[in-house]
Parts: structure tokens; C-alpha cells; sequence
């Protein structure tokens, strides 16, 4: 069953404009979770080694597999190779240790989640390694060329093991640089994508060369709400709280949270938001029974103000990220 219209990649194979991602998904709830969307329709997981419940992901799809809920081939699953993993000896390891997570042998999308080396961190040490440790601090950066990495993530795709190889959180300079030598070329661009924030050139580039584009953190500031919480109040109105946003809503008699969503879809953009509970899981899939119009696209556009709300280098707790 495909849920929505399905987005046409560089190789043909099709990607869900709808999915759901896996970040802050408890472990104890994670195989429910999983099992459960499956069960309202999702087919799209974006998952990453970084967030830490991969095996309990991979029993919910195990499960719902093995009840026939669902086939392997209906699935499209999303992995990110992780920063300690960059050097071209480390790339298969992390890439491996996924598939075996989440129990499956193929990935239908792998991603390098983020163009930032870090050391490598044995998985016998520590994993996933995340930004930093409690008792090591953070993980350190280390210089390895982003072309190298490609070019394990091109032998993932060579191999039939990542059926689609892409990119996250990438500016549109380096897109270009890695064009330049990518003889796979990225498939799907994740980036963060909101009215706060709104990439207007980054997104046509991609959408240009070819590649689809996936938002993430669609409602904005909510994953990362200790950002809101300053000295002398919030700096800025949550999106899921915008006047605008709800009026908008109200004029199609949909929620803000699905007007969010289907302003990204507009703009030839696929989600992956995360719902807390059934009633945000089905609101976030019923996007695709209305529009907005040109004017209500106009008035989201004003509130763009390049405000980004995933620094890694808070969560490393180090200058480690250069905007
Ligand atoms: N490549 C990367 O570096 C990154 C990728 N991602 C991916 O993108 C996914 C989504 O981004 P993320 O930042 O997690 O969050 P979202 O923007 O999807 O927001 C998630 C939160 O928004 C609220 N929400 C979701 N749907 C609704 C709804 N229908 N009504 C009301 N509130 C709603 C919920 O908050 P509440 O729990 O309070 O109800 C939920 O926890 C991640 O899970 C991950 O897979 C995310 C960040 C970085
Ligand atoms: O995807 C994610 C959301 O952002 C976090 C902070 O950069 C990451 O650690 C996480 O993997």
C-alpha cells in the first residue's frame, strides 16, 4: 500500500512523500511505536545510529514483517551513517550494524547525516558514540576529505546494499564540490525546513540537480525546546503556536501542524515528522486531500528568518559546527 503520492528518485525507485522519523523515540516504546505506524499506513522510517533505538526499531518492523502486516518491498527504510564512521574502512561497519538493527539486509535510502568527521569510536567502546560522553567529553573532529566517505557510500550502492545513497544537513557549496566527483550521484537531500527557516535557494539546487529533498524538524523549534528558553523570554513564537499558521489552518479546517507539513509538500518537498500519539500520527499522514493557495504560500514566506535549531555544536558542548 503506498501512502500518498511517492516521489520519483534519479534511479527510479520511489520514496514516499510521508514518513515518519525516529529521533527521541524511547527504546521502550520504540518497537510499538513502529509497529503501530505500520499499522495507520506509514511505510517511510527514517532512522539514524545516532538516535540510539535502532534494535528496538527493527523488532516493530521484524514483527509487523512477520505478521504479514507488511512486506519487505512495501517498506522504504532510512539510515544515516553516523560521524565516527567517515573513513572509508569505517563506512560498511556502521552501515552493517544497522541493517543488522533494524533487521533487514538492505536499506532503501542510506544517508551521511552529517558532513562532520569525527573520530572513530570502536563499537565495543561506545555506541552509537553521539556528540560527546559523559566521562570521555566530546568526540573529536578529525580531518577526513567528505570524497572519501562518498566513495565507501558509493561501494554501499554498487553492492545493492543502500538502494538509494544521499545527504544531510549539507550547504549548497559543498553539494556542489561533491558533484563534482560523485559518480553516484546524492538521491535525496535531508535537511531542517520550516517557515523559520526556508532555504529558498538551497532547496531549488537540489530540486535542479536532480535530487528530492526532505525536511526535517517540520514543526520547527519543538525538538529542541530548551533553544526557546532564554534569559528574558522565548525569542520567537513556536510554529504549532503561530497565529498565522493557525489561521491558515483554520481556513482549511486542518491543524497547524498539517499545514506545516503541506507547506514543505507544496514545494515538491517530502516530511518525515515524528508524532507523539495516534491522533498526530494520522493527522501528519492526511495531508494530501487539500492545498494551499497561492496567497497562503505567500504569507508563510514572510515569516522566513534563516533561524536554525539544530546546532550540533550544543549538543557537543564544542565549536564544532560552522554555519
Ligand atoms: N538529518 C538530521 O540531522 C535530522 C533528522 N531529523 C529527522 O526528522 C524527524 C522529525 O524531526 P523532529 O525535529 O523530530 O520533529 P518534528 O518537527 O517532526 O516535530 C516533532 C514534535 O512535534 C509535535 N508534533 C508532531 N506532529 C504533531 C501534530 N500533528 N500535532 C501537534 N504536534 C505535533 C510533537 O511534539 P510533542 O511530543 O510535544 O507532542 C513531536 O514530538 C526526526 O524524528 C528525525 O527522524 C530530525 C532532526 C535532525
Ligand atoms: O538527527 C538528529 C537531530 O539533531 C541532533 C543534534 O544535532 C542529532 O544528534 C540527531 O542525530
Amino acid at each position: 500500500m503506498a501512502v500518498g503520492p511517492e516521489i520519483t528518485l534519479p534511479n527510479g525507485r520511489k520514496m514516499p512523500t510521508v514518513g515518519t522519523g525516529l529521533w527521541k523515540v524511547s527504546k521502550d516504546t520504540a518497537a510499538e511505536h513502529v509497529y503501530n505506524a505500520i499499522k495507520l499506513g506509514y511505510r517511510l522510517f527514517d532512522n539514524a545510529t545516532d538516535y540510539g533505538n535502532e534494535r528496538e526499531v527493527g523488532l516493530g518492523l521484524k514483527r509487523a514483517m512477520d505478521d504479514g502486516l507488511v512486506k519487505r518491498e512495501e517498506l522504504f527504510i532510512v539510515g544515516k551513517l553516523w560521524n565516527t564512521f567517515h573513513a572509508r574502512e569505517h563506512v560498511k561497519e556502521n552501515f552493517q550494524r544497522t541493517c543488522s538493527d533494524l533487521c533487514v539486509d538492505y536499506l532503501d535510502l542510506y544517508l551521511v547525516h552529517f558532513p562532520i568527521a569525527l573520530k572513530y569510536v570502536p563499537q565495543e567502546t561506545r555506541y552509537p558514540p553521539e556528540w560527546k560522553h559523559e566521562v570521555d567529553g566530546p568526540v573529536i573532529p578529525v580531518k577526513i576529505p567528505f570524497q572519501e566517505t562518498w566513495e565507501a557510500m558509493e561501494a554501499l550502492y554498487n553492492e545493492g546494499l543502500a538502494k538509494n545513497i544521499g545527504i544531510s544537513n549539507m550547504s549548497g557549496a559543498m553539494l556542489y564540490d561533491l558533484l563534482s566527483y560523485a559518480k553516484v550521484r546524492p538521491a535525496v537531500l535531508q535537511i531542517e525546513l520550516h517557515p523559520y527557516l526556508q532555504r529558498q535557494q538551497l532547496v531549488e539546487l537540489a530540486l535542479t540537480e536532480g535530487m528530492a529533498v526532505t525536511a526535517y524538524s517540520s514543526m520547527g523549534d519543538t525538538g529542541y525546546h530548551e533553544i526557546n528558553m532564554v534569559p528574558g523570554g522565548p525569542r520567537f513564537v513556536p510554529l504549532l503556536k503561530h497565529d498565522l499558521i493557525a489561521e491558515i489552518a483554520k481556513r482549511h479546517n486542518r491543524s497547524s501542524a498539517q499545514v506545516l507539513l503541506r507547506w514543505a509538500i507544496e514545494r515538491g518537498v517530502a516530511v518525515i515528522p515524528k508524532g507523539s500519539n495516534d491522533r498526530e500520527m494520522m493527522e501528519n499522514l492526511n495531508v494530501f486531500d487539500f492545498s494551499l493557495t497561492e496567497e497562503d504560500m505567500k504569507e508563510i514566506a514572510s515569516l522566513n528568518q534563516n533561524l536554525i535549531f539544530n546546532d550540533p555544536g550544543k549538543y557537543a558542548g564544542r565549536l564544532i559546527w560552522a554555519w
